[in-house]
């Protein structure tokens, strides 16, 4: 196995070292302010410092992975509940604390798990799942309004006993859960699940074609994050000793959403200090100024949204100098790797593809009709055709089990059925896009990792410094010069290099069976010469069934073993090169002409 060591490495990432030492800062600080302030302020921040780690995880769904939830609120009052009722109707003791806490947990988890399913199964918008989100919080208050004694209705739970300690040590427990929940949650975003996460707001569509379970992960996420905010409310009825309908409101949900907001979504740090400083200042307002508080807290909002986008505190941060938010971790001494392949070629003998009575239509518009085609193992099928044709709609049809109207496809002998594509993906098959579609704000080797989440599963606490590709996909990284970018955005990329970490991306899959559609669109002369020859290359060394759309019929003259020509979404002809070039049928089509030698564009 050969190593590439990115030139210029740079310093060591010092990252990890700092969020220690950050960490161990703010338990100091947290040990020492009940020292430095009087008792009115220890409570009021106990409150904001339990909301703060509520909007923390509003911040992981909606700043990183782009899910709007109105939810979070509700699942801390799942674990305010919790605690009412479980005291409230069976006492107070050890055994009920523990009690109380792992129904807290198991609750929000299960309600979190049942509406996550709903918000995100594939297919779902994301309005949609915020529409699903919003409509939990009016339930479960519904329900808890309609409990009668059992959940005090309006009037919620009180006088029950609780765990009886010191407002110095609720105020540790408090500060302690918002700092290790900030530190947990960073170091989660560093790593390479939160570089699924992004990619996942950034491009949901595109993370589907490279193999990647989204819908799953928001669920998983949804869940996890609705237990985080479930345990804070736990804690803050555990110190308040009361509860009402309210603790798991739309209000409340969208109070966690404007703190969010306002501290700097997608940076874990403003939402802290933003939680903690506007409920701060708001309970001494709301004091002060009892029914103008929450329109000057609203104004505030409206005024940070159209004036600082960002949020308060990376504006602040860039003020200071130095703070530059980044969408994922950079990392120093990334190093390409070649590794020994474990798909490609499919060793089932069944065809590669085998497609028969596809159909596709859009109501009445009939775009496939009845094609027909096989790809064996290793062959290059050239998909040619006039604008129309249906070329990126059958390709579509192969790649998601949802698209097509009527007919068969099979990858390798398994039939794709109504898949999505990425369980297609997990079949075998490979595609890229007519239009690049990439994530822009990821590097170029954020992007490569991604494109190996097939084989190699993302790390929930670190990030890996190597991106392991197979032979074919490394010449296409190291022969277009992207391997000397891999900490470039992509969207700072030409388009020529967008188009090479697009095929490079497709090719780390190790599909045995590649779709490419206009992979040389916009390349120059010896681009497209170079992707040609790494497409032949796949063929014969992995025995990789490549489908290309082409345009360029010189290019599909030198690489192609195949070539089918798609006319008014039928297959008009299906043979060699040569057959296919000395058609006098093709030629009366790319003439204009109809199948039956009628000119088309003749006046009826
Ligand atoms: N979502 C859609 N709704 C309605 N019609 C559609 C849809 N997608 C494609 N079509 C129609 O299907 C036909 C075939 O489109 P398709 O993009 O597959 O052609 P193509 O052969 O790939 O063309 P080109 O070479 O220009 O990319 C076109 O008439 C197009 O307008």
């Amino acid at each position: 196995m050969t190593e590439h060591v990115q030139p210029a490495p740079g310093p060591r990432d010092q990252r990890p070292l700092l969020i220690g030492a950050m960490t161990l800062l703010a338990l100091v600080m947290v040990f020492l302010a009940p020292m430095a302030l009087d008792y009115y302020t220890v409570n009021i921040l106990i409150r904001a410092c339990l909301y703060a780690v509520a909007a923390l995880t509003v911040d992981m769904l909606w700043g990183y992975t782009g899910i709007l939830t109105f939810a979070q609120g509700t699942f801390f009052g799942i674990g305010a509940y919790a605690v009412g009722l479980v005291f409230t109707h069976y006492g107070f003791s050890p055994t009920t604390a523990v009690l109380a806490f792992l129904g807290a947990l198991v609750a929000a988890a299960l309600v979190a798990a049942i509406v996550g399913w709903f918000a995100f199964w594939h297919g779902a918008s994301p309005l949609y799942a915020g529409v699903v989100t919003l409509v939990l919080p009016i339930i479960v208050v519904q329900l808890l309004y309609s409990g009668g004694t059992l959940t005090g209705s309006s009037s919620g739970l009180v006088g029950f006993e609780a765990f009886d300690l010191e407002i110095e040590t609720w105020f540790y427990i408090a500060g302690t859960l918002a700092v290790l929940t900030t530190a947990t949650l960073t170091i989660v975003v560093r790593s390479d699940v939160g570089r699924v996460l992004v990619a996942i707001r950034e491009n949901e569509t595109r993370c589907s074609y490279l193999g990647i379970n989204a819908p799953r992960i928001k669920i998983v996420l949804f869940t996890a994050m609705a237990m985080v905010a479930a345990m804070a409310g736990y804690v803050f009825t555990c110190f308040g000793m009361v509860v009402a309908p309210e603790m798991t409101g739309l209000v409340f949900g969208t109070e966690l959403i404007i703190y969010t907001a306002l501290g700097g979504r997608g940076t874990l740090v403003g939402p802290l200090l933003g939680t903690i400083g506007i409920d701060g200042i708001s309970s001494y307002l709301s004091g002060e100024l009892p029914y103008l508080w929450k329109l000057i807290v609203g104004t505030v909002f409206v005024a940070v949204i159209i004036l600082l986008p960002r949020g308060l505190i990376p504006t602040l941060g860039s003020l200071l100098g130095g703070f530059r938010r980044r969408e994922t971790a950079r990392v120093s001494g990334l190093r390409l790797r070649r590794v020994e392949p474990k798909g490609f070629a499919s060793q089932s003998g069944a065809m590669a593809l085998a497609i028969s009575g596809l159909d596709r239509r859009y109501g009445s518009l009939k775009v496939l009709s009845g094609v027909e085609l096989t790809v064996g193992s290793g062959e290059l099928l050239s998909v040619v055709g006039p604008n129309g044709a249906g070329k990126t709609t059958l390709m579509r049809c192969i790649s998601d089990g949802h698209e097509r109207t009527a007919g068969h496809v099979a990858i390798n002998g398994n039939g794709i059925g109504r898949l999505s594509p990425h369980r297609i993906v997990e079949l075998g098959l490979g595609r890229s896009f007519q239009n690049t579609s990439l994530f822009e704000t990821l590097t170029v080797a954020d992007c490569l990792r991604l494109a190996r989440t097939r084989w190699e599963r993302p790390h929930l606490f670190t990030r890996s410094r190597e991106i392991c590709l197979p032979e074919a996909a490394l010449r296409v990284v190291e022969a277009t010069g992207l391997d000397a970018m891999l900490d470039h955005e992509t969207r700072n990329l030409s388009h020529g290099m967008k188009r090479a970490l697009e095929l490079s991306m497709v090719i780390a899959l190790e599909p045995s069976v590649l779709l490419l559609d206009e992979p040389t669109a916009g390349l120059t002369k010896p681009e497209r010469m170079m992707v040609g020859s790494i497409l032949v290359d796949l063929c014969r060394s992995e025995s990789v069934s490549v489908v290309i759309i082409e345009h360029d019929l010189d290019f599909v003259r030198e690489i192609s073993s195949r070539v089918v020509v798609l006319h008014q979404g039928a297959v008009l002809i299906d043979g060699t090169v040569d057959e296919v070039v000395s058609s006098e049928l093709v030629h009366a089509v790319y003439a204009g002409k109809g199948a039956a030698g009628q000119d088309e564009r003749a006046p009826a």
